[in-house]
């Protein structure tokens, strides 16, 4: 016999055998219920003082009859619908409201959630007579950033629209949509920010920037939101409502991929999957996705898996509690060995394996630093927050052929090149991996081979975008990497690029206030100029002091 669902405690039971007999009744798939039908529910409705509800599918057939209490009602398990689903899930709910009120933010949420063809209420009127008739079905995506259409008709008795049709035309518009997506190839996103100092502005500068970083990744973003909360959602970062919402815009804009701008703990980032069903990242894991596509070299290769399975390993652990406790009480090791500890030994394996390679390559990087250091080069090297024009100046003073692109991150691999300077003398200058505010911890400490080539310049260009907005925050995020590896006692020399970019007279001021070069790599004004002031570090005695680094 088929099941009621919901709350059935203290049902008579008659009434029980009558929501039992709801199974029978049958309604066209052209309407959204019958007159008789919805009299059956209300009259039971009133009779139970609970709300009473069905899913139909498509062919008309009842396939569950649920009860509720007097103002909700709790729907069986249908399980959610996956991100990015195309089809409405092919069932409707009908149920009563016992005091006709419109359709609940609950009702309509269901609606989108579980993708119902449509949610309808229909009003315990006197004597428990059918009363109005409020139903919604969703809507594509439209730009009115409505989610649903919600229409009331004053009784069940008058001439409902063909459902049927309404659902034809509603799919065919989302197979439209999804069909011009798949032209698209690109995986969408919503950005997620939370301002949780007050600091409004500072947190829209790094939203502004997790853009770029989404749109170098190769991300389409379709929205991005800020919330300034007063603290942290322990278990979603954002609030509920907030995620509520953004979990009705991904479904309804079939977004794959929520991007968070802060770091998610591991557990954060569990709930807020689970409670989206949607992709979820943090900048430190775009940043580390970028790193991995655009890693070229088998070093760079090499340091880019570390870090991304460095970043994975806590997260692994978290992923099953129930399991890993399991493990430990069984013994953990051998044959009863679950397959979360598998994996999380091979993770430990790898890491270990690839510290070792990555040992290995340091200290053949060390040996070839050393034989250049007896050919006594000095090195120039070019440190720099992403973007800043780093490759785009090597490139300029020694016409080298490397990448430069309007992307975050375009260089990972250090390129080294000679160059002459008047009177004979040679040096070697280096273009190294960009800074960024955040930058991963792990992500630092794996380029630790990359980034050990700086400690032996004899001078650091800090190239700076000048007419960037955020640059004076960009100068400070370089400026603390750069003492977190304990650069800052070598001798710098501040060059603020893009000088085209900006009027002379800022240039000036800036120049005053700061001291350095400014050039402009594109256009190679004031390359002839920086070069002098590197060579006057470089080769004259004690002329630190004159090249102008804080
Ligand atoms: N207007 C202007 N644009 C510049 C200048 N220098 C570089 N650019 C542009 O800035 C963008 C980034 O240049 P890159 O040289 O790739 O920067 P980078 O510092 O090497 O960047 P990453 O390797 O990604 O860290 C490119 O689109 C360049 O064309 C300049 O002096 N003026
Ligand atoms: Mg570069």
């Amino acid at each position: 016999m088929k099941e009621i669902y919901g709350n059935t405690l203290g049902l008579k039971s008659s009434e029980q055998h009558r929501l039992r007999n709801t199974y029978r009744r049958r309604v066209s798939p052209h309407e959204i219920v019958s007159p008789e039908l919805a009299r059956h529910l209300t009259e039971l409705s009133r009779e139970t003082n609970r709300q009473v509800g069905v899913l139909i599918n498509r062919k008309g057939d009842i396939e569950h009859v649920v009860v509720g209490n007097a103002h909700k009602l709790e729907l069986p398990d249908i399980g959610r619908a996956r991100a990015g689903q195309i089809r409405l899930r092919g069932l409707r709910l009908v149920h009563t409201h016992l005091k006709s009120e419109p359709l609940t933010k609950d009702d309509l949420t269901d609606l989108a959630l579980l993708r119902l063809d449509c949610v309808a209420a229909v009003g315990v009127g006197d004597e428990g007579l059918p009363g109005v008739l409020h139903f919604a079905h969703l809507v594509p995506e439209n730009g009115t950033g409505e989610f649903w259409q919600v229409s009331t008709l004053p009784s069940v008795h008058v001439e409902q629209p063909d459902l049927m049709a309404t659902l034809d035309a509603l799919e065919e518009e989302f197979n439209r949509k999804a069909a011009a997506r798949k032209v698209g190839g690109r995986e969408k996103a919503i950005l997620v920010a939370v301002c949780l100092n007050g600091d409004r502005g500072q947190a829209e500068a790094s939203l502004a920037e997790l853009k770029e970083l989404a749109r170098t990744a190769g991300v389409e973003v379709i929205d991005s939101v800020l919330q300034v909360r007063r603290e942290a959602d322990p278990r979603y970062l954002i609030g509920r409502g907030k995620l509520e919402d953004l979990n009705l815009r991904s479904m309804q804009s079939m977004v794959d991929l929520l991007i968070f701008d802060k770091d998610l703990t591991p557990s954060q980032g569990r709930h807020i999957g689970e409670a989206t069903s949607l992709k979820v990242l943090d900048r430190s894991q775009l940043i580390l996705d970028i790193f991995a596509q655009r890693a070229q070299s088998a070093e760079g290769k090499l340091q880019v898996e570390l870090a991304q399975l460095k970043y994975r390993l806590p997260r692994l652990v978290q992923s099953d509690d129930s399991l890993s406790r399991l493990a430990g009480g069984i013994g953990g090791r051998g044959p009863g060995e679950t397959k979360l500890e598998i994996d999380r030994r091979r993770v430990r394996e790898r890491i270990t394996h690839l510290e070792k390679r990555i040992d290995a390559i340091s200290r053949e990087r060390s040996v070839r630093r050393a034989q250049r250091n007896r050919r006594e080069l000095p090195v120039i090297s070019i440190v720099g927050y992403t973007n800043a024009g780093k490759s785009t100046l090597l490139n300029a003073i020694t016409n080298a052929e490397v990448l430069a692109e309007n992307k975050l991150f375009a260089t990972l691999d250090p390129t080294s090149r000679r160059l002459r300077f008047p009177q004979e003398r040679e040096v070697i200058i280096t273009d190294t991996v960009g800074f960024i505010r955040d930058l991963p911890k792990d992500l630092v400490a794996a380029f630790r081979a990359t980034l050990e080539e700086l400690y032996d310049a004899s001078l650091l260009l800090h190239v700076v975008d000048a007419a960037d907005p955020a640059r004076d925050e960009q100068v400070e995020a370089v400026e603390n990497i750069l003492e977190s590896l304990g650069l800052m006692e070598k001798p710098r020399l501040m060059v603020w690029n893009k000088a085209d970019k900006m009027a002379p007279e800022d240039v000036e001021a800036l120049l005053r206030s700061r001291g350095g070069v400014a050039i402009s790599a594109s256009t190679r004004e004031g390359l002839a100029s920086l070069l002098a002031k590197a060579d006057t570090t470089l080769f004259a005695e004690g002329a630190t002091e004159a090249i102008g680094a804080v």
